[in-house]
């Protein structure tokens, strides 16, 4: 798939723009702070209704105006679609295909696919359990949209189970016990949507592994398709044989529940879920001491970190076209972190996808197969360089 127009109105630092792109490689490049990002940024947000880069909608709109609109031509297949999104901070959002209005934005998640590296991606190693809770359903979402919906549902169930514990916790009498009876059903209820979460999860991690191992090995020098590698660690027990069914993980998360309910009453939170999960990713040292094999966090290197990083963007990018997904990849910013041989490496890796999206400060940071076509970004405005 690839972006063949896009529009911005007070999106980020745009007041209005209107680009016309094409398949194959593009560049943006200009000085920093011009607004290259924004550009990468706007086309992300259109296929997650989320951005790389914040958690709220409200920075993604222009300083002094109340509403952004981000509208792309997207052909796939031969077919074009047009998708727009209107971001209302404070208010609910709106999307359209074709003008056509869609009664929930979320419905337009996944009609354009991307897979961005940038260098925030760092704290997909370096940061908190809860960035890589995020790139699994990021990803899961990608792979089947109507998993926003799930997780829309179970973050609602936590937020509604967690105030209700509260309330149990410091309630007495006939207040604390009707509390606890309404309990047992939001029980049931993160049960039955964080086993649907979970499941995903497992699935995605057990066909992510492959795909990261081939990719650490082609970003980082003297790197074995070994390495790298990654594991789910649940906050309930998990030891099935196999893959565990979505009931299996219901029941197993009810028990679990149950045997943590006291905590849970005492500290007023729920401790049992998807939501206290991690995504263990580690290196294998091999050589040296056997099969020594570390935490990336705290232990890694920074050249390591950052290259575990960009594998795990690779690995999903190979996974979606795996699925027969083409996902748009935007490589934003991360050249300059890379040196001659593993830029050309990288260049190499992603020249066969129908469009890349590159950002860079200066031209010659872009490796030579990724040049294509060439936009300079200054002072918000994009100028294609003959
Ligand atoms: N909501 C907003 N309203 C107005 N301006 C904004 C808004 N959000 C960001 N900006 C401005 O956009 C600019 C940042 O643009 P962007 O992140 O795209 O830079 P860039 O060209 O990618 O730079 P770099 O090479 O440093 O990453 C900043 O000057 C910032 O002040």
């Amino acid at each position: 798939m690839h972006v063949a127009h896009l529009t911005l109105h007070n999106f980020r630092s745009y007041a209005d723009l209107d680009v016309a792109l094409e398949p194959g490689a593009t560049a943006f490049i200009g000085r920093n702070g011009q607004g290259k990002t924004n550009l990468v940024e706007a086309i992300d947000y259109l296929s997650r209704l989320s951005s790389h880069r914040v958690a709220t909608d409200a920075p993604l709109v222009r300083a002094g105006t109340d509403q952004a609109i981000v509208r792309a031509a997207v052909v796939k297949d031969g077919r074009t679609a047009v998708l727009e999104v209107e971001l209302n901070p404070g208010r609910a959002n709106r999307a359209r295909i074709n003008k056509s209005p869609l009664s929930r934005p979320r419905e337009i998640v996944g009609l354009v696919r991307t897979v961005v590296f940038a260098p925030d991606d760092l704290t997909l190693v370096k940061g908190d359990p809860s960035d890589r809770r995020r790139f699994l359903d990021d990803l899961a979402v990608l792979r089947a949209p109507r998993l926003a919906a799930v997780r829309a549902d179970y973050d609602r169930v936590l937020r509604q189970r967690n105030s209700l514990l509260k309330t149990a916790a410091f309630a007495r009498g006939s207040a604390r016990d009707s509390a606890l009876a309404t309990l047992v059903v939001w029980d049931e209820n993160l049960a039955r949507v964080g086993a649907e979460l979970l499941a995903a999860r497992l699935r995605l991690v057990a066909d992510l592994g492959p795909y990261l191992g081939k990719a650490y090995e082609a970003v980082a020098r003297g790197a074995s398709r070994d390495d790298a590698d990654l594991e789910y660690r649940a906050s309930i027990d998990l030891d099935f044989e196999e893959q565990p069914s979505r009931d299996q993980l219901e029941q197993a998360l009810l028990t679990a529940i149950e045997a943590r309910r006291k905590d849970e009453l005492d500290r007023g939170v729920s401790l049992v879920g998807p939501h206290r999960d991690e995504l263990l990713l580690t290196l294998g040292t091999g050589h040296q001491d056997g099969d020594l094999r570390l935490p990336v966090k705290g232990y890694a290197s920074h050249g390591e970190s950052w290259s575990f990083a960009l594998a795990l963007r690779l690995a999903s990018y190979d996974l979606l076209r795996a699925d027969g997904d083409d996902p748009i990849l935007v490589l934003d910013d991360v050249f300059a972190e890379l040196d001659t041989e593993r830029r050309a490496q990288l260049a190499e890796l992603v020249a066969g996808a129908e469009q890349v999206l590159v950002t860079a400060a200066v031209a010659a940071d872009v490796p030579e197969a990724l040049q294509g076509v060439r936009f300079l970004v200054a002072d918000g405005e994009v100028t294609r360089d003959a």
